[in-house]
């Protein structure tokens, strides 16, 4: 079905992937995160960092997109036992879903309860800004609508169901507490909620596609997050996501903006560090909250 270097891969291919990372750190994480797009700086708040770079990690894809480091971290965020994706897979890069989606089961088998991700992307809402901050409540799955979803192909079910529930695919204590430690951290002017919209890429949308978007109830738009949230919520994984709005996408044709990379990267670059603050806190509060792991 796929080229060799493109297959899915099997329980005993993830597990053996575990097995060798845990074979080498004795961090035994709860919490996995996902850095998007110029916001990997996260990954170097990691104290005790025990740190691989994918190329030399068995079955691991390699990142291909600026911004996106290629390092698996190990380490303590405050205390708390994290491991952390430096970097990405996308649709675009030319893997199949189920390859890209590989290091969220690899989170499984490792001992992940709660995945954290982050995101850069284009806003459709028109109250939202460049610089705010989205706590995911929803997505919608593009790519899933075509028949590409990472779940397409056998079903194992030591990993989950065949037909997955995805109406509750963001962990609604997760969202609240998101809110509450951004209220908390003095970012109310920029905190927002809303629903993701991922694309396959790597083009920006056009006008009509962004148009068409924020009519189906989109906020923000991106290439990403969605594929690794259903594979983390079929192994059953708690799911907290949050985007960055590094632009504010065209839906105007008298307007001369252009969506590049260049200023998404700027973008992270602006709001990392609070966005940073969010999570090392969150984790934080994870940790103190039973009732969350
Ligand atoms: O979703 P992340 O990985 O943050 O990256 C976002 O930024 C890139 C476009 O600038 C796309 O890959 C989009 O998905
Ligand atoms: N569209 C798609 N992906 C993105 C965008 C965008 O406007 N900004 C950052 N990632």
């Amino acid at each position: 079905m796929f080229p060799e270097a493109n297959k899915g891969y099997s329980y005993d291919d993830c597990k053996a992937t575990a097995d060798w990372l845990l074979a080498q750190t004795d961090i035994q994480p709860r919490v996995g995160i996902v850095c998007g797009s110029g916001l990997g700086g996260l990954a170097e708040m990691l104290k005790d960092q025990v740190a691989f770079n994918y190329k030399d990690i068995p079955n691991f894809p390699q990142s291909t997109v600026h911004g996106h480091a290629g390092r698996l971290v190990f380490g303590t965020l405050k205390g708390r036992a994290c491991v952390c994706m430096q970097g990405r897979f996308h649709l675009y890069e030319g893997y199949a879903v189920q390859r890209i989606t590989l290091p969220i089961r690899i989170f499984k088998l490792l001992g992940v309860e709660t995945v954290i991700l982050t995101n850069a992307a284009g806003g459709l809402n028109e109250d939202f800004k460049v610089g705010d901050i989205m706590v995911i409540k929803d997505h919608i799955n593009l790519p899933g609508f075509a028949g590409n979803n990472p779940l397409v192909g056998p079903n194992d079910e030591r990993f989950g169901v065949r037909f997955p529930c995805m109406s509750d695919a963001y962990d609604r204590e997760l969202q609240q507490l998101g809110m509450d430690v951004g209220q908390e951290l003095g970012y109310g002017d920029f905190l927002k909620e809303g629903v993701y919209c991922a694309l396959g890429g790597p083009s920006f949308e056009t006008i009509a596609e962004c148009r068409m978007l924020h009519k189906l109830g989109a906020d923000a738009v991106g290439m990403s997050t969605v594929h690794e949230v259903v594979v983390a919520r079929h192994c059953g994984m708690r799911v907290f996501a949050l985007s960055l709005i590094t632009n504010q996408v065209v839906m105007d044709y008298d307007s001369e903006e252009k969506a590049n990379h260049e200023e998404v990267l700027q973008a992270g670059k602006q709001r990392g560090l609070q966005m940073e603050h969010l999570v090392s806190t969150m984790v934080t509060r994870i940790e103190h909250n039973n009732s969350y792991i």
